[in-house]
């Protein structure tokens, strides 16, 4: 379901003077490739949480870092799909947009899938996955899907998974509280987002909590929790032990 094109990562420990070897290209402004005389395999991350978990602020940090390619999430589309704000009209009214919506949103991740970049490092913010996994099965939980639209988008995913290789070498999850992301959601003041509730989010939280720590729909590949609860001031120590990680996994994909 996830391609993955490494190893165990239980080499970290005798790696690590080749992912200090990187770093210290990286740190030094030259390009991740230098180390290898040879363009790396990339590899793809991607970056996970509830909605105002610190995703976006997160991968501002890497990107500008000149070895890594951020590829954001498409939100721009979904607020304006030809003129039509779908991400307005789901909240607005779910049980008659869910489907529209997101049919939407896994064509528009689906295409970050499979873009290419030229860098050592893709990072995605978002996935395909969280999509399927987290929102539409909580639409369908909470009975804002009927079963049929659900069976159509699965059908869909399922066909997806089976023809096109998506790659995901490492999923970073920024885990927070729901009481901590809504006070964020109200401070971001988003107009289509000021009719989430709590529940909604305490929903969302425990479905990411099933898919990826709890691995209820299946396996994933190796995830990298970081607690996002913190204030910003203090994440810069996670987001510099991430980039390590990440440094590796290059190395391992490499090695
Ligand atoms: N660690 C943090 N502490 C406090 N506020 C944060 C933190 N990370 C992000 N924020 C703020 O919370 C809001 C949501 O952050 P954002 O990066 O947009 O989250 P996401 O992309 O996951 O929705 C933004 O207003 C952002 O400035
Ligand atoms: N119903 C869904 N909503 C989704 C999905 N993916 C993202 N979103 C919403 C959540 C936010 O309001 C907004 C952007 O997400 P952030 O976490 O980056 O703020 O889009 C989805 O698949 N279904």
């Amino acid at each position: 379901m996830y391609g993955d094109m490494s190893g165990s990562l239980g080499w970290i420990g005798g790696l690590r003077g080749v992912g200090h070897l990187l770093r210290m290209t990286m740190e030094s402004g030259k390009r991740v490739y230098n180390a290898f005389s040879i363009a790396p395999k990339p590899i793809t991350v991607i970056v996970e949480g509830n909605i105002g978990s610190g995703k976006t602020t997160f991968l501002k940090h890497f990107q500008k870092l000149p070895d890594f390619a951020v590829v954001d999430e498409p939100i721009s589309k979904w607020r304006d799909c030809q003129g039509h704000n779908l991400l307005e009209l789901m909240y607005k009214d779910p049980q008659k947009w869910s489907l529209c919506f997101q049919s939407y949103v896994q064509l528009t991740m689906l295409d970050l899938h499979v873009k290419p970049v030229l860098k050592p490092v893709k990072m995605m913010e978002r996935s395909i996955f969280s999509a399927k996994y987290c929102f539409v099965k909580n639409l369908k939980d909470q009975g804002l899907m009927n079963d049929a639209e659900y069976t159509v988008l699965t059908e869909w995913f399922d066909f997806i998974q089976e023809t096109i290789p998506l790659q995901v070498d490492l999923i970073v999850y920024l885990k927070t509280d729901p009481q901590v992301v809504f006070e964020r959601i109200a401070a971001r003041g988003r107009t289509e987002e000021n009719s989430i509730t709590l529940p909604y989010l305490q929903s969302i939280h425990k479905l990411h909590e099933d898919w990826l720590i709890h691995k209820k729909f299946g396996p994933v590949p190796r995830v990298v929790t970081v607690d996002a609860n913190e204030d910003l001031s203090k994440m810069m120590t996670s987001y510099s032990m991430c980039e390590e990680t990440i440094i590796q996994k290059v190395a391992i994909a490499n090695y």
